[in-house]
């Protein structure tokens, strides 16, 4: 069930300055989960630093105030929110990714944010209207895992704004993923596809494939709903040690690397299409 409250007209205020904040975004893409942990921020991240790598301009916004991983898996623990002019200013990571994440705002990370519903919709509108992004190819928002305040803010407020969806193969977490796409329709959010992640594991000393959370769970979900299937990615122990030192997977050579590059390939391509039939 969506409760959407009429609109007020502080609201249409607010979503004028959200449209002119986001005026210089060509797409906006808002990066899925049913259930926690299936690996949204890692790939998130991951495809905003390939999309940067190739030349793009990316912005990549943490939404998610109660548990934000971007600045970690990023290595920017503890980095300071410079605010000019009543803008907040991204942190720029490298010549073309730009970074705003709440944890920022935060002296102390390990501090819990204990806030209701209204409070944290305000940060989060805050977050989608003061920030200075300049001109951008691609905006990447990593949202926490479900269908609460955070993913939908964006999807009422960011009305250009497309889902993807990222889970495991497993049905447990599927099932999570069928609320996150009726998410979705619900709020007329469009879905450009879905990615399966942890899809399988090849032993680096034996070479022989363990399917731990089983495979192509995912795929299927695509094809029943008739939706985009934009790839899998094994569980490659890479992927791990890329995250806890904040380094990406650009730097690894593991399995995941190869698989997130085609998946990158297909975002684009799928734009692509979408922005043509328009
Ligand atoms: N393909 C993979 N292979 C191995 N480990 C992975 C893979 N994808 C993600 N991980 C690991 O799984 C853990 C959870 O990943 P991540 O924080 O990205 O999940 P999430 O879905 O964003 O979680 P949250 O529920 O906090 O939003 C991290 O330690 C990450 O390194």
């Amino acid at each position: 069930m969506v409760a959407c409250a009429n609109q007020d007209p502080k609201d249409k205020a607010q979503d004028e300055k959200i449209s002119r904040f986001l005026s210089g975004v060509n797409h906006t893409l808002m990066f899925m989960s049913g259930k926690g942990g299936v690996g949204k921020s890692t790939t998130a991240v991951n495809v905003a630093l390939l999309l940067s790598e190739k030349g793009h301009k990316v912005g990549l916004l943490d939404i998610d105030i109660h548990g934000p991983s971007v600045a970690g898996l990023l290595g920017l623990k503890g980095m300071p929110i410079n605010i000019v002019n009543e803008k907040i200013q991204p942190f720029q990571v490298n010549d073309n990714l730009r970074v705003v994440t709440f944890q920022g705002f935060l002296d102390n990370p390990d501090q819990p944010i204990i806030w209701r519903g209204p409070v944290k919709m305000g940060v989060i509108l805050q977050l989608l209207a003061d920030v200075d992004w300049g001109e951008l190819d691609f905006l990447i928002i990593d949202s926490p895992p479900g269908t609460g305040d955070e993913p939908l803010t964006v999807a009422q407020r960011v009305p250009e704004c497309r889902a993807v969806v990222i889970t495991t193969p497993q049905e447990i977490a599927l099932a999570d993923v069928r609320k996150s796409l009726n998410f979705c329709k619900q709020t007329n959010l469009k879905i450009l596809g879905i990615i399966e992640n942890m899809s399988g594991f090849v032993c680096p000393s034996c070479g022989v494939r363990h399917d731990i959370f089983k495979t192509g769970g995912g795929e299927k979900t695509a094809e029943q709903w008739g939706i985009a299937f934009l790839g899998k990615i094994p569980i490659d122990p890479g992927v791990v040690e890329a995250g806890d030192l904040g380094s990406g997977i650009i730097k690894t050579d593991g399995p995941a690397k190869s698989c997130l590059e085609e998946i990158v390939r297909r975002i684009q391509e799928n734009l692509d299409s979408a922005t043509e039939n328009k």
